[in-house]
């Protein structure tokens, strides 16, 4: 495993990752800024599959960077399908992007409008044999991402929000059973989709992101739980995880589609 020294602060925060990655400066970096009116309607875009079996969920991390929810992907239990991809991908993970304060965290902006924190549902083509096979690949990722938007408090956010307070820094996990992904998505699978990259080192640019057109809601106390998380471990001096997003990339001729008129 790589021996990680980006973050999010002044001095390994996204500006310098550069130095590491070359591929930061890539023809097909993420995220990137949606302006609705310049994206294209496409109407050999399928309807969005996901099917997702709560039983698949194993697990909640704190990595140091955010902390993501791991499922078990032997199987094509919780897999994506249709949408703008071929064939099968399969749940391995979700995380979340969110600021330090409520009027930023996004990590894909809106007309440049930031939200106060983005979910990523990390997906593998199963073209391959594993995830780490994937990620190498142009067609071996699929991240489907959802806003979230300020408003009443989310109940189907509370279950993740509740297993926080056992991993609070980094490199801290605990079981998490029993979680189905569908309770948190919005009511309508509406998307743009467009050909991009992993948002964290390695941004190896190999993510099909299928971003939904409807956010769901977090309250201001929600958002409070996910900074109470630490980027910092242990027994080092605390450093609240926040502001882990990167900013919008440049979109170097790229189209955005969208599935709905
Ligand atoms: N924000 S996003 O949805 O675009 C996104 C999705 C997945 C990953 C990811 O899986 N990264 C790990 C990886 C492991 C093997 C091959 C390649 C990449 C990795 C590499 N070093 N640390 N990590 C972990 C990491 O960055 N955090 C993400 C969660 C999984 S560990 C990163 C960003
Ligand atoms: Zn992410």
């Amino acid at each position: 495993v790589m021996s990680h020294t980006w973050g999010y602060g002044p001095h390994d925060g996204p500006s310098t990752w550069i130095e590491s990655f070359p591929i930061a400066d890539g023809l097909r970096q993420s995220p990137i800024n949606i302006i609705p009116g310049q994206t294209s309607y496409d109407p050999s875009l399928k309807p969005l599959k996901l099917k997702y079996d709560p039983s698949n969920a194993m697990d909640i991390l704190n990595n140091g960077h955010s902390f993501q929810v791991g499922f078990l992907d032997e199987a094509d239990s919780s897999t994506l399908s249709g949408g703008p991809v071929s064939g099968t991908y399969r749940l391995k993970q979700f995380h979340f992007h969110w600021g330090a304060r409520d009027d930023r965290g996004s990590e894909h902006t809106i007309n440049g409008i930031k939200f106060p924190a983005e979910l990523h549902l990390v997906h593998w083509n199963t073209k391959y044999p594993n995830f780490g096979e994937a990620a190498s690949k142009p067609d071996g990722l699929a991240v489907v991402g959802v806003f979230l938007k300020i408003g009443a408090a989310n109940p189907r956010l509370q279950k993740v929000l509740d297993a926080l307070n056992s991993i609070r820094t980094k490199g801290k996990q605990t079981p998490f059973a029993n979680f189905d992904c569908k309770t948190v998505l919005p009511a309508s699978l509406d998307y743009w989709t467009y050909d991009g990259s992993l948002t964290t080192p390695p941004l190896l640019e190999s993510v099909t992101w299928i971003v939904l057109k409807e956010p769901i809601s977090v309250s201001p106390a929600q958002m409070t739980k996910f900074r109470s998380l630490m980027f910092s471990g242990e027994g080092e001096a605390p450093c609240c995880m926040q502001d882990n997003f990167r900013p919008p990339q440049a979109l170097k001729g790229r189209t955005v589609r969208r599935s709905f008129k």
